[in-house]
């Protein structure tokens, strides 16, 4: 931005009060307050000014009149604010997808050259033109293959998440707090929070951005038993989306749990069965909230694990979570004190009170950095770490090719044959990325590897 005619330059970052004057007839227009953003630690990395006039039509229209009789001024189009700094979103997805393009083409070389031996084996055989070990030197190549794949898909589909935002679901029992706590990460009342147990029935959704990470937040129906024919519609819903969510918190009020697992028979396993069989091991982040109770309820003696981890512990599925386990299902409360991490890993449960404020700085900052951790996207442009797969549509060619490679290593040098034509598909799916294999490639990689003709 220039800073024409009568026009100072503000000071970067301080509110200021400015008389607002129409560049032509000198006229003042209004007593307002200016602010400057410096470019680049501005909305649009630009240099952005704010105005900050009385309200009125008539002065709100007499500046931006005055303004459009600058130079080089005009008014933007809708959203064209907003998709300058979507544009700066889609250069890092695009450097990202540059990468992508040169990793697929090294995945298709490595099988190519797989293919190119056992193609060799099967036109001239083992025998005076081709050495020894030719098959198993196939084998380690795909081998090597495998593994990279294996890599890439293990990434927490974070390429894909920077595309279309990270999608966390808040769960839990009626009334724990789940409103309050899409209220609280909102910043506004978005949400209805009552003390009335089931006031949330539909999902509500909403984007935000958590610790510079775009996510996709929905607050859903407390689990619960009912026969209420609208809640248990919710209730369905919210099972759906937290099944589907890329990462879940659930919120459970500290005073009750730690009060239920005081009693004899800790908690009550009907009830909390519809919120405990949506946690996930790996997935799910624990939010222990009105923690301000806690001291005005009543402590039976001997007192519980109040520590949040253990409580965390004691309410995971006992085995790991895999489809279709039914230990999955496993209500069995056993807090594992010898499971207790160092405390370097990562925190996974928190206690705080939404009502007072207490702990929800920690958790904040301690969930931002579990974001952060997973998803984040500091090195996107380092080449290690930048997640490799930026569409669903090369996760699937990838893992076709995954499986085509599984298959080709089972088969012994007998089925040559057979296992060629796997590694063909193999490097087909792959080739759905960066453009279709063709026969000269591996003719090309044939005549480099074995001298075979003149
Ligand atoms: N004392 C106390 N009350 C809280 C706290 N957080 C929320 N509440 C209250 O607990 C009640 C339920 O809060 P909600 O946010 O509506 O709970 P919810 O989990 O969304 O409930 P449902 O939508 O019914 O499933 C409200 O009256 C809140 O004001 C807290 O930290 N301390
Ligand atoms: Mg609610």
């Amino acid at each position: 931005m220039t800073w024409v005619g009568k026009l100072r330059e503000p000071t970067p970052w301080k509110l200021q009060r400015c008389r607002i004057v129409h560049p032509e007839s000198g006229e003042t227009i209004d007593d307002g307050l200016v602010v400057h953003f410096k470019g680049p630690k501005s909305f649009t990395s630009e240099d952005v000014v704010e105005l900050h006039i009385h309200s009125g039509r008539a002065v709100i229209s007499a500046t931006l009149s005055a303004l459009s009789k600058l130079p080089t001024f005009r008014p933007a189009e809708p959203g064209e604010f907003t998709r300058q700094t979507e544009g700066q979103r889609r250069v890092a997805v695009r450097a990202a997808e540059g990468a992508t393009k040169q990793k697929f083409d090294e995945l298709r070389a490595g099988i190519i050259s797989a293919l190119a031996k056992v193609e060799a084996l099967i036109d001239f055989g083992e025998g005076e033109e081709i050495e020894e070990g030719v098959y198993e030197d196939a084998k380690s190549r795909a081998q090597k293959v495998l593994d990279t794949i294996q890599g890439y898909l293990n990434d927490h589909r974070r390429g894909e998440l920077l595309r279309s935002g990270i999608r966390l679901a808040i769960f839990g029992p009626p009334n724990a707090g789940k409103s309050s706590l899409l209220n609280f990460l909102a910043q506004r009342e978005a949400a209805i929070v009552t003390p009335i147990p089931g006031t949330t029935r539909d999902i509500l959704e909403l984007s935000l951005d958590l610790g510079g990470l775009p996510v996709v937040l929905a607050d859903t129906a407390g689990l619960r038993k009912t026969e209420d024919v609208v809640e248990r519609i919710g209730i369905e819903r919210a099972r759906k989306a937290v099944e589907s969510a890329d990462i879940s918190i659930c919120v459970l009020s500290f005073p009750e749990v730690v009060q239920q697992q005081q009693q004899r028979n800790g908690l009550d396993s009907a009830a909390s069965s519809h919120w405990r069989e949506l946690i996930s091991r790996d997935n799910t982040f624990f939010l222990f909230n009105k923690s301000d109770l806690v001291d005005s309820s009543p402590m039976p003696s001997p007192p519980l694990p109040s520590d949040v981890e253990t409580l965390r512990l004691s309410l995971l599925p006992s085995e790991p979570r895999q489809e279709g386990d039914i230990a999955d299902r496993d209500l069995t409360i056993a807090p594992k004190l010898d499971a207790l991490p160092p405390a370097a890993m990562t925190v996974k449960a928190w206690k705080v009170s939404l009502a007072t404020g207490d702990g929800t700085e920690e958790f904040l900052e301690g969930f931002a950095e579990v974001l952060r951790k997973r998803f984040g996207m500091d090195d996107i442009l380092s080449d290690a770490a930048s997640p490799v797969i930026t569409r669903s549509r090369h996760r699937d060619h990838l893992q076709s090719a995954k499986m085509h490679l599984e298959t080709f290593l089972e088969y012994g040098p007998d089925d040559v044959v057979f296992a060629a034509e796997e590694l063909r598909y193999a490097a087909n799916a792959i080739g759905k990325v960066t453009g279709a294999i063709g026969v000269e490639d591996i003719l090309d990689a044939v005549f480099r590897d074995f001298c075979i003709g003149k």
